[in-house]
């Protein structure tokens, strides 16, 4: 890991941390980003080594599902399967609640499916992520309808937001998965994320949103000072109980 960076060192801990909880048989959800695909190739890599068998994946995005099919990593097609036993996922803030803000790399709309499907939801992060207030370093994505997308922007700036459309590296409008388009929105520190979803679930336009409230299990976090691992309602560090 000769030139690996600082934070992405930490990503890759926070990973490998969460992968300590898949076991063999399970049916897991693979996140999208640049944390979660260390959970992903970690994964790839117990099971080529036998040390994992029989996983099966499910995929929270395009990209995601590329790099596991060149992994060699069994995955399911798209059609949901009754039960995923374990996501990994990454996340753009973090509040003490565990609640988040996702969708940076744009895939909330699959990754909320997902993690709703899920028994078991970790979130893997390098402590810059964590934020005492919802909205206080990121905006909160909101994936529209391409549609009459404009009266959404009118909408969103009611509630208060600073509206931008995600643009791709080359400055086009960014589509995501499903074709949708993406309005960041920069609140500020939010008061009340749980009212603020209800007024952004309301409105006919907004697929999604990127406030995930009361969905995380587990939230693992790398630092300088090392791992720690955050459970919801269950505050402090826990201890280790992965594989047997
Ligand atoms: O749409 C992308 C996802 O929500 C990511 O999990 C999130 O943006 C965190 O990404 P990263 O690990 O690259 O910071």
């Amino acid at each position: 890991m000769g030139d690996e960076t600082a934070t992405s060192m930490l990503k890759r801990q926070a990973a490998e941390h969460a992968v300590a909880f898949v076991q063999s048989g399970m049916t897991v959800g693979l996140g999208t980003g640049s944390t979660a695909i260390f959970a992903t190739r970690h994964i790839a890599a117990l099971l080529q080594e036998g040390a994992l068998r029989e996983v099966v994946a499910f995929a929270t995005s395009v990209a995601v599902r590329r790099e596991a099919e060149s992994l060699g990593i069994p995955l399911l097609a798209d059609d949901m399967p009754r039960a995923i036993d374990l996501t990994i996922d990454g996340a753009d803030e973090i509040d003490p609640r565990l609640d988040l803000i996702k969708g940076g790399g744009g895939a909330l709309l699959r990754e909320k499916i997902v993690a709703e499907a899920s028994r078991r939801v970790i979130i893997v992060a390098d402590d810059g992520k964590l934020s005492p207030c919802l909205g206080t370093r990121w905006p909160v994505p909101v994936e529209v309808l391409p549609y009459g997308w404009q009266s959404q922007a009118r909408y969103l700036a009611t509630l208060g937001a600073e509206v931008a459309l995600r643009r791709d590296a080359a400055g086009a409008e960014l589509r995501t998965d499903q074709g949708n388009l993406i309005l960041d929105c920069r609140f500020g520190p939010i008061a009340d994320a749980a009212d603020l979803a209800r007024s952004l679930a309301a409105r006919a336009g907004i697929m999604e949103h990127g406030l995930f409230l009361g969905i995380a299990h587990d939230v693992v976090i790398a630092g300088c000072d090392g791992i720690r691992h955050l459970r919801r309602g269950g505050g402090g560090a826990a201890g280790l109980e992965g594989r047997p």
